[in-house]
């Protein structure tokens, strides 16, 4: 087999889009917008996670397509919801962001996919930005919000205007460069602020329902600082992108069970070291890990 066809088979699944439950609309957006034919595997494997309502843990490699792996399911779900969300209904879901480049970059690809939703708006808020255009924008409604920790909670505290009671998702793209930058303490005092994990949310004819927070954290690395990040935001979340084999050799403690089709086994590991490629990594207590198996 060629090079080429060996790293295409590597990153790239074999099913497509609409495969994972995703809308067919959505599907054009990532064809006609993108140019995505196939989802990667990372993508294969958390979609159908993700649209299932389950906190996530992905930990994969720089360039494996984590940023549709989360925006697809949630652009999913908001385009699904009836009545129609609009501006006035405030910010669902929360991507927090390292850089101001990433911010901008995650912006970019949500503009292209909500091309045929303009019901759901995006926006950033970030470093250089300006703040009294961001504080406008933030009054007017975005539902999609791209943020850097810093300027995000500057707003949180400052802009009594910026309606947060319907966020359903909170998404740490690139968690590690979050942690690594030094912004720990605000994104544990971001969590303080937007609170319970259960929200009142609009349902069907404008009712109001509790739905349960999700929360999404993505890595390409994972090590101390990452492991508490999981600990205070994340609920019994699934594992996407640890190999089988970073798992212990034996596997006779713990407990093997078969969810939806993609999610091969349960396993439970009450403070396993995984060695990683990168540190070690301690995972916490009584965390219920889901191993995906990949799909070639
Ligand atoms: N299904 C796909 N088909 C073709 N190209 C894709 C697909 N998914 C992602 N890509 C492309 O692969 C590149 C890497 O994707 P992306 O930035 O989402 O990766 P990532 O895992 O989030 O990386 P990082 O850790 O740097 O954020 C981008 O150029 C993106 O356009």
């Amino acid at each position: 087999m060629s090079k080429k066809k060996e790293t295409v088979k590597e990153i790239f699944a074999s099913c497509c889009f609409s495969s994972l439950g995703l809308d067919s609309t959505l599907c054009d957006q990532l064809r006609e917008r993108l140019g995505f034919e196939a989802p990667t595997k990372v993508q294969a494997q958390a979609i159908p996670v993700i649209l299932s309502g389950r906190d996530v843990l992905v930990n994969a490699a720089t360039g494996t397509g984590k940023t549709v792996a989360y925006l697809a399911p949630i652009i999913n779900h908001l385009q699904s919801y009836s009545p129609r969300i609009d501006r006035s209904s405030g910010t669902f879901a929360l991507v927090l962001v390292p850089t101001s480049e990433l911010c901008l970059l995650v912006y970019e690809i949500l503009q292209k996919l909500l091309h045929r939703f303009r019901w759901i708006v995006p926006g950033y808020v970030m470093g250089g930005g300006n703040r009294s255009k961001e504080k406008a924008r933030l009054r007017k409604g975005i539902s999609i919000l791209v943020a850097t920790p810093g300027h995000l909670l500057d707003h949180l505290k400052h802009t009594s205007s910026f309606l947060h009671t319907n966020l359903r998702w909170i998404i740490f793209d690139e968690a590690d460069r979050i942690l690594e930058l030094g912004f720990g303490k605000e994104i544990e005092e971001i969590l303080d602020i937007l609170g319970s994990r259960n929200i009142a949310s609009i349902g069907e004819g404008n009712e109001v329902s509790n739905v349960k927070r999700q929360n999404l954290l993505l890595s390409a690395t994972l090590n101390e600082k990452v492991n508490h990040l999981t600990k205070i935001s994340l609920e019994t979340p699934v594992l996407i992108g640890l190999d089988e084999k970073k798992f212990p050799e034996d596997k006779s403690n713990v407990h093997f069970g078969s969810l939806e089709s993609d999610v091969k086994e349960e396993v439970e590991h009450p403070n396993t070291t995984l060695s990683s490629s990168t540190e070690d990594f301690m995972l916490p207590a009584k965390l219920v890990q889901r191993y995906v198996k990949g799909i070639s």
